[in-house]
């Protein structure tokens, strides 16, 4: 069965997220639009991301992908959703080992910070890697999920 994923964009990544939808949809996965679903110069972000984060909360989808201009803004608004663990990717590196070793849910991307082609490495690593589970990996985890309770009482 397709991954289903799920995908959101303030005006500042809408190019990039139209983009994404085409090319995700080709390469077989189940791409859900979380908006903006119009170009808006005037839109928000916490606007924006709240409905993908909450999928990705409720299991909805299994991974999420956000643009804005920096990705500064939607990874700090998804971050205060229960159960996202979001992060801005610049590198292929952190792409791949945010997954394996944070479980790191969504994937923050600039659009005006990296291209095209930067983008599509690094979603592709962001969604080949697996959660790999090890007992450091999942102590760590269990710790940030611990707080994130405390946080969330
Ligand atoms: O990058 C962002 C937040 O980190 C967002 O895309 C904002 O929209 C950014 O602040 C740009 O805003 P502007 O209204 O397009 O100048």
């Amino acid at each position: 069965m397709a991954m289903k994923i799920g995908i959101a964009a303030d005006h500042a990544g809408f190019e990039q997220k139209r983009d994404l939808i085409v090319k995700l949809t080709e390469m077989g996965y189940d791409v859900h639009d979380y908006g903006a679903l119009d170009y808006d110069p005037a839109d928000d972000y916490p606007d924006i991301i709240v409905p993908l984060a909450k999928a990705i909360a409720d299991k909805k989808i299994a991974r999420g992908i956000a643009v804005c201009g920096s990705g500064v803004g939607v990874s700090i608004a998804a971050n205060k959703i229960k159960g996202v663990r979001a992060a801005l990717i610049t590198d292929t590196y952190s792409a791949r080992q945010g997954v394996e070793h944070d479980d790191m849910n969504l994937m923050c991307l600039g659009g005006r910070v990296i291209g095209p082609m930067l983008i599509w490495e690094l979603v592709t690593a962001f969604l080949h890697a697996q959660y790999d589970g090890g007992e450091r990996f999942e102590r760590r985890l269990q710790k940030v999920i611990a707080l994130e309770k405390q946080l969330h009482t």
